[in-house]
């Protein structure tokens, strides 16, 4: 364990919509966390040597029987533990109070009566009361509280529904919530992780952009010594992160390929060849593979296959690249926090699903190389900040997620080279004009999308038959729902209109008003 991690929280899974905002904001206040699942055992908990402890909402009710609880050795260890909405209810019931379920259920806006005294909420308030109470306005989510308090507890937080929606045992430095600091909503709520982190678990301000990329150099260097490593470099925020930390970590030992698959978007090969070969000096081999995906795409019209065939040619060309390097043993991955998560949820058979397209998608055996993952600890937001300290252009880190698989799943059904060329171009004037509107960052995915029909317009008196253009834009936090953006009408009639104009084949552009779900924000 080195010094970044020192000092470090765990953070226990019941299986809350928000566990990983718990973890986000434990990282925003410069400590390091984990986040592992409520039953993890007690030789991995001491091994951890955790300096604090924090127990997530779940979605169960601890007054039924066998409902998770967690380890008793999380409150003999002597560190502070603060529980969360069923964290609290679950150290109630373990610590000897009692739970029960509530007349009224609580979602969403509440106003929480605190009482100034506790070390957790001293001085924390958005309003003061006329008698002495500072009120916190706070996001709730239950149907359950606490009813009795278990032995050596006081009273810090309350509502008129739940008298005991704040507790603290002082003296252990166990505390317990029944509203949630780690959603936005609660406008104090970072307050109250960094009260918590900071002066209660005494965590100093070690995670921070500076320290992750100083810790993270030292480990890369220890890990690959004199050997070379290859990365798969997309443009994209990840990899590029990744070619830039190995980069300043390994110099000339870092060898990128880049494959044009000829599903790209407009002018970025050039783009991602000028920002990391030109400017950064990073070796990067381009290869063009276009004519090799076409070919293998060829005839091929199944969402899935198509994915899969674009999948394996990535690795074919990887593959013969790795080979013509002498000394290649390491393959860099963009592999980041969430992915983790991820994963394990899934190996472990407990909630959530996992993209399959995820990962770069299987190594060949016969490579042998070693993976070296320098942003598996991360998550998105950690990510760009880093990218951001080591010099990429801001457009790059803030840039879309763009899909392994590119334009092959935005051409639907068969994909024809021609095809792709005039998506492409329709893609950019939609982005360009978003960019110009300031509308870019205010969506989290915006794209083209090309449809293999025809339909009838008429241009300058001439009648046209041509191809219909989607335009998707969406606005989602974890990819995993999303809401279709609301664009402004005159934003998309001016886009539709540069796409008919400038793009010879388009006769007619419509906009996607379907949400995920029951859309997904692809359209294969
Ligand atoms: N055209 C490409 N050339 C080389 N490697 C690629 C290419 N496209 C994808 N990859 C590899 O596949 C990985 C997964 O792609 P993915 O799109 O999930 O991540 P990303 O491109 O790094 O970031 P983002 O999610 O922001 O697009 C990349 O990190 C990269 O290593
Ligand atoms: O690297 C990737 N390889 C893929 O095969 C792939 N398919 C979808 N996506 C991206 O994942 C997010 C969710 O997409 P869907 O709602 O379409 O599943 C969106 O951000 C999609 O762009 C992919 N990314
Ligand atoms: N968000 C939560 O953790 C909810 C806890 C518990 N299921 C309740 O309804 O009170
Ligand atoms: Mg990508």
């Amino acid at each position: 364990m080195n010094n970044i991690h020192a000092d470090r929280i765990l953070i226990l899974d019941f299986g809350s919509q928000y566990t990983q905002l718990i973890a986000r904001r434990v990282r925003e206040a410069g400590v390091y966390c984990e986040l592992h699942p409520y039953d993890m055992n007690a030789t991995a908990i001491r091994e951890f040597a955790p300096s604090g402890i924090i127990l997530s909402g779940g979605p169960q009710s601890v007054h039924e029987t066998d409902t998770p609880r967690a380890n008793s050795l999380v409150f003999e260890l002597g560190v502070p533990v603060l529980g969360i909405c069923y964290g609290l209810q679950t150290m109630t019931a373990q610590l000897g109070g009692t739970v029960i379920s509530a007349t009224h259920r609580e979602y969403g806006y509440a106003q929480v009566r605190a009482r100034g005294h506790s070390r957790l909420l001293r001085n924390i308030e958005d309003h003061a009361s006329v008698d002495g109470f500072g009120l916190l306005d706070v996001w709730m989510s239950h149907g359950d509280r606490v009813e009795t308090l278990p032995p050596g507890f006081i009273v810090i937080a309350e509502t008129p529904n739940a008298p005991l929606a704040g507790i603290a045992d002082e003296m252990r430095r166990f505390y317990g919530l029944q509203f949630h600091p780690e959603v936005t909503h609660t406008r104090q709520g970072q307050r109250i992780i960094e009260r918590f982190v900071h002066e209660i678990c005494c965590c100093g301000r070690l995670w921070t952009p500076d320290n992750i990329i100083a810790d993270s150099i030292n480990t890369i260097r220890a890990q690959v010594g004199n050997d070379k490593v290859l990365l798969g470099l997309s443009g994209g925020v990840d990899s590029s992160v990744v070619a830039a930390l190995l980069h300043r970590a390994i110099g000339e030992q870092l060898i990128c390929v880049f494959v044009d698959n000829g599903l790209l978007r407009l002018g970025e090969g050039d783009q991602v060849m000028a920002t990391f070969a030109r400017h950064m000096g990073v070796t990067v081999i381009r290869v063009d593979a276009e004519a090799l995906f076409l070919d293998r795409l060829q005839g091929v019209s199944d969402p899935e296959q198509k994915r899969k065939i674009i999948g394996n040619t990535f690795i074919e060309v990887f593959d013969i690249e790795a080979n013509k390097i002498n000394a290649v043993n390491w393959l860099a991955q963009g592999t980041i926090y969430p992915d983790v998560i991820e994963s394990a949820g899934a190996k472990s058979g407990k909630a959530k699903v996992i993209k399959s397209h995820h990962n770069v998608g299987g190594l060949p055996e016969h490579m042998r190389l070693k993976l070296v993952e320098p942003l598996r600890e991360l998550f998105k937001d950690e990510v760009r900040r880093i990218g951001i300290e080591l010099g990429l252009p801001a457009e790059m880190v803030y840039r879309h997620p763009f899909p392994g698989p590119g334009l092959g799943v935005r051409i639907l059904g068969e994909v024809h080279r021609e095809d792709a060329e005039t998506l492409r171009r329709a893609d950019y004037i939609f982005i360009e004009e978003l960019r110009r509107a300031d509308l870019y960052d205010q969506v989290s995915q915006a794209f083209a999308v090309f449809l293999p029909v025809r339909s009838v317009g008429v241009v300058g008196d001439n009648r046209q038959y041509a191809h219909v253009i989607a335009l998707r834009a969406v606005e989602t936090i974890d990819f995993m729902t999303a809401r279709w953006a609301h664009l402004p009408y005159e934003f998309l009639d001016l886009v539709c209109r540069r796409i008919v104009n400038e793009v010879p084949g388009v006769s007619r552009v419509v906009y996607d008003i379907t949400g995920k779900p029951p859309g997904t924000i692809e359209w294969e």
